[in-house]
């Protein structure tokens, strides 16, 4: 055994309070061996924490990685128009090397704002886990299914794709990458391919992850169409069990919001990605009160702009308190459970906790900035006041991936030249 020390630091505990200890931890196995005093005389490598808080990593539970290389290119207009009009025009054009170079940038993002594990719906999801491999995150994928215009043939053929990736990748790099059958969502997926492949699936033994309820244009079509609202759909549909965890959630209604709490399927909240694109307020306290668990995910760098999760939860904790039109919803604590724990847990991933037996995944901030100046309250300060630019150190699975701001698992310029390029060459053969 090989052990890693992070030493001198604050460590935030599972239940939301802050201790001073160092973090012991078995490298060959990726888990924290202890949390307590003076353990890093032995240990064969130190991480310094001194004047720092220790969280566990964080979480991101909904994001399309690779649409870093569309960042900036589309903005300012409704769900609906920007995919349809400037999205999916552009992405038609995607090869694998431009999906491996948006993603190396959006991994080195993610790491470089402390983030060490993450779910993904995009293609090319084979190239995304080699990339999630050596970058050393941890991260659940899966190919996103449409059938919108497509006809029967290609349509069955995507979701074919869809179950032979989930069954591919399940359990590549030792297990850090784990897979789910991910249906784009209830309004681009016609029903009838929905009751072929989501048995499938079961069979697997995945999760289906899946966008819902985003903006009330889906809404109104299921209605129209079915009778029902679209969870109750999806339920009739097979599409809510307690491994599942559905994108936004936004326009829930009192009996959707019991069906979530009655299934335990979770929810993934992308405040950001809502108000950019003026989808909506998730009603996150009601959820979080019915007993729904609430997670957080930035969605795609093309409608966010960032992949920063400490972003993400200062814009939950704003936009929930809006919601609710009550300054006491979506506290702090709230907001840093799901950050980490609560988000690993909607996703299906045992970290995000710092104790031992858990999986050594976890960020370094630093609190010696005016900005986290005074400290009367870590949680409140994770929550509302640290950025992405604070953080010191990331480590997942045992493994250092970033050293006093250093990425060492990949090469940060030339990962930057070339997603500068694939971005160019990708919009020159989407234009032209
Ligand atoms: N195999 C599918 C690919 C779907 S990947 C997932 C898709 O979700 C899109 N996407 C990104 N953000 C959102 C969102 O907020 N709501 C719905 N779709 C989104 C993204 O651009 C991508 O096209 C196909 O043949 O088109
Ligand atoms: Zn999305």
């Amino acid at each position: 055994m090989t052990t890693l020390a992070i030493t001198g630091g604050t460590v935030l505990l599972p239940d939301a309070t802050v201790t001073r200890a160092d973090v012991l931890v078995d490298r060959s196995a990726g888990e924290i061996l202890e949390i307590g005093d003076d353990l890093g005389a032995d240990a064969d490598e130190t991480l310094d924490a001194t004047e720092s808080l220790v969280t566990p990593g964080f979480v991101n539970g909904h994001c399309h990685v690779a649409m870093t290389l569309l960042r900036g290119y589309a903005d300012d207009k409704a769900l609906d128009a920007w995919l349809r009009e400037d999205i999916w025009p552009v992405e038609a054009e995607l090869t694998a090397d431009s999906v491996r170079a948006g993603t190396e940038l959006g991994v080195l993002e993610m790491i470089k704002s402390g983030t060490t594990a993450f779910a993904d719906m995009y293609f090319f999801v084979p190239t995304i886990a080699d990339v999630v491999d050596e970058a050393g995150l941890r991260a659940r994928l899966g190919h996103g299914v449409i059938s919108v215009a497509k006809d029967e043939d290609e349509a069955r053929e995507d979701a074919r794709e869809g179950l032979a990736v989930a069954e591919e990748i399940d359990g590549m790099a030792d297990g850090r990458i784990s897979s789910a059958f991910m249906p784009h969502s209830l309004t681009t997926v016609d029903g009838q391919y929905l009751s072929e492949f989501v048995s499938e699936a079961r069979e697997l033994g995945v999760p289906l992850h899946y966008h819902a309820n985003e903006t009330e244009d889906e809404v109104t079509p299921i209605v129209e169409e079915h009778g029902v609202r679209p969870l109750a759909y999806a339920a009739e549909k097979g599409m809510l069990e307690p491994e599942d965890f559905i994108a936004h959630g936004v326009h829930v209604d009192e009996s959707e919001i019991g069906l979530l709490a009655e299934a335990g399927t979770s929810v993934i909240h992308c405040p950001a990605s809502n108000m950019k694109l003026a989808s909506g307020m998730a009603p996150v306290e009601r959820m979080r009160e019915a007993g729904v668990t609430v997670g957080l995910g930035t969605d795609g760098a093309a409608s966010n702009n960032d992949l920063s999760m400490l972003d993400e939860a200062r814009d939950a904790a704003m936009l929930g308190k809006l919601a609710a039109d009550d300054a006491s919803a979506v506290p702090a604590e709230a907001v840093v459970d799901m950050l980490t724990g609560a988000t690993a847990d909607a996703i299906g991933l045992e970290s995000g906790r710092l104790e031992a037996g858990a999986p050594a995944d976890l960020a370094v901030i630093d609190l010696e900035k005016p900005h986290l100046t005074p400290a009367h309250d870590l949680v409140s300060h994770l929550a509302y006041a640290a950025a992405a630019a604070d953080v010191r150190h990331t480590v997942c699975d045992g493994r250092v991936l970033m050293r006093d701001r250093e990425v060492l698992t990949l090469d940060e310029a030339a990962v930057r030249d070339r997603a500068r390029e694939e971005a160019a060459a990708l919009v020159d053969r989407a234009e032209s």
